[in-house]
C-alpha cells in the first residue's frame, strides 16, 4: 500500500448516462424528463457532418431553455482528429450557459489531448468570466486510448468520469464484430462438449477502473448497442458493477430503468452493508480487528467494502 490515500471520485450519481444525436432536439425534453443522472448531448458520431452546425446551435440552445432539472448536463464534442472539435468548444464556453457542467471529450489517445482542450477551455472561460469551471469525461475508447488510459486518468484536474466506448474500442482494436458491447458469439472455451462464454471487455474494463480509482475518477460503461435485449444490458451491467464501475450509458430510453436498477444497491445488500460496520464497530470495541458475520470472515478492509456501497445508498438517498 502506497503511502498516499486513494482519492475518492466526485461525490455525484453517475448510474445511466442517457444519450441522444444533437441534430435531434424534439428528443431533448424526452431526456431532460428521464430518470438519467447525466445526460449526454452528442455532437459527434450520431451527428451526420452536415448536421454538425444545426446541432451545435440546437444544444447552445436547449442548455438555457430545457429545465434539466438536477442532472448532470454533458455535450458530447468530436474528435481531436476531426475539423469540428475546436469549434464545439468555442461555441459551447462563449455561446452557452452556465448550466452546462460537462465536456465529454471522445477518442482520446493519450495526455496530451486532454492538455489541449483543458488549455482551450480554460482560455475561453477566462476570456468570457465563465464563473462556473467546466468539467470532463473522457472515452477511451482505441488501442492507444487503453495503452495511456493511466496517464489521461490523471491528465486534468477537471476529468471526473472515464467511459469505455465499445464501439469504436472495438474498430481500432480490429475486433472481429460489428457488435457494440456485451456477448460475442465467437469468444468462447470449449470444453466436454460445452461452449463457455467469456468477457472480451473484461480486461480493458478492470484497466480503466484501476487507473481511475487511482486518481479518483469515475469508471463508467458505455453503450450496449442492442437496445431490444434488455437481459444482454442487464449481464453486461452486472459485470461492469462488480468490477467497480459507477454506471453505463443509455443509447434508448428503455435501457434507462435497468441500469439504474443495477448500479442502485439493494435494500438487502445496503443492510447487510450497516451489519458489517455494527458488527466490526463491536469487535474494534473488544480489541480485535477480525470477527464473524452469518458464518464469515469479516475484517477492516470489510468495513472499506461496506462503505463503498453505505455511500452509493446515501448518494442515492441524497
Ligand atoms: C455506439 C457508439 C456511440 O457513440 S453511442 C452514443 C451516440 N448515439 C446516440 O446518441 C444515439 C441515441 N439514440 C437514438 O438516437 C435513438 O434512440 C435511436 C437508437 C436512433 C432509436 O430512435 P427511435 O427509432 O426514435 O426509437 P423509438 O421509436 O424506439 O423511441 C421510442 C420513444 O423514445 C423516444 N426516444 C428515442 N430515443 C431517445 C433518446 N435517446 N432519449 C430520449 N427519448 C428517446 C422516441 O422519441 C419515442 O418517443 P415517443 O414514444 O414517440 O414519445
Ligand atoms: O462512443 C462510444 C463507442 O462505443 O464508440
Ligand atoms: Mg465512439
Amino acid at each position: 500500500m502506497s503511502f498516499r490515500t486513494q482519492p475518492l471520485p466526485p461525490a455525484r450519481l453517475n448510474r445511466c448516462q442517457l444519450f441522444g444525436p444533437g441534430s435531434r432536439d424534439s428528443l431533448f425534453p424526452k431526456m431532460a424528463k428521464s430518470d438519467a443522472d447525466v445526460i449526454n448531448l452528442d455532437l459527434e458520431d450520431s451527428v451526420a457532418p452536415d448536421d454538425k452546425d444545426q446541432a451545435r446551435r440546437n444544444i447552445v440552445q436547449a442548455i438555457g431553455d430545457v429545465d434539466w432539472g438536477d442532472k448532470t448536463l454533458s455535450v458530447r464534442i468530436n474528435g481531436l482528429d476531426t475539423p469540428y472539435w475546436y469549434r464545439d468548444v468555442v461555441d459551447l464556453l462563449e455561446q452557452a450557459s452556465d448550466r452546462l457542467d460537462q465536456i465529454m471529450i471522445p477518442k482520446a489517445g493519450n495526455a496530451s489531448d486532454i492538455y489541449a482542450v483543458d488549455a482551450l477551455v480554460t482560455a475561453v472561460e477566462k476570456a468570457k468570466g465563465r464563473k462556473k469551471p467546466i468539467r470532463f469525461e473522457v472515452i477511451i475508447e482505441s488501442a492507444a486510448g487503453i495503452c495511456h488510459v493511466e496517464d489521461i486518468a490523471a491528465a486534468s484536474p477537471r476529468l471526473d468520469a472515464i467511459s469505455l466506448g465499445a464501439a469504436d474500442f472495438a474498430a481500432s482494436m480490429g475486433m472481429a464484430t460489428t457488435g457494440i458491447g456485451g456477448t460475442q458469439e465467437n469468444y468462447y472455451m470449449h470444453h466436454a462438449g460445452q461452449k463457455y462464454w467469456s468477457d472480451p471487455w473484461h480486461w480493458a474494463q478492470a484497466k480503466i477502473v484501476a487507473a481511475c480509482r487511482t486518481h479518483g475518477v469515475l469508471p463508467v460503461d458505455g453503450p450496449f448497442g442492442d437496445f431490444s435485449d434488455s437481459e444482454g444490458f442487464r449481464a453486461q451491467a452486472l459485470r461492469s458493477a462488480t468490477l467497480g464501475m459507477v454506471g453505463k450509458w443509455a443509447i434508448h430510453p428503455s435501457q434507462v430503468a435497468l441500469a439504474n436498477e443495477v448500479f442502485s444497491p439493494s435494500q438487502a445488500a445496503v443492510t447487510e452493508a450497516r451489519e458489517i460496520l455494527a458488527a466490526m464497530e463491536e469487535a474494534t470495541k473488544s480489541g480485535a480487528g477480525a470477527t464473524v458475520y452469518k458464518g464469515r470472515l469479516v475484517d477492516i478492509a470489510s468495513i472499506k467494502q461496506a462503505e463503498v456501497i453505505v455511500r452509493q445508498a446515501e448518494l442515492i438517498a441524497g
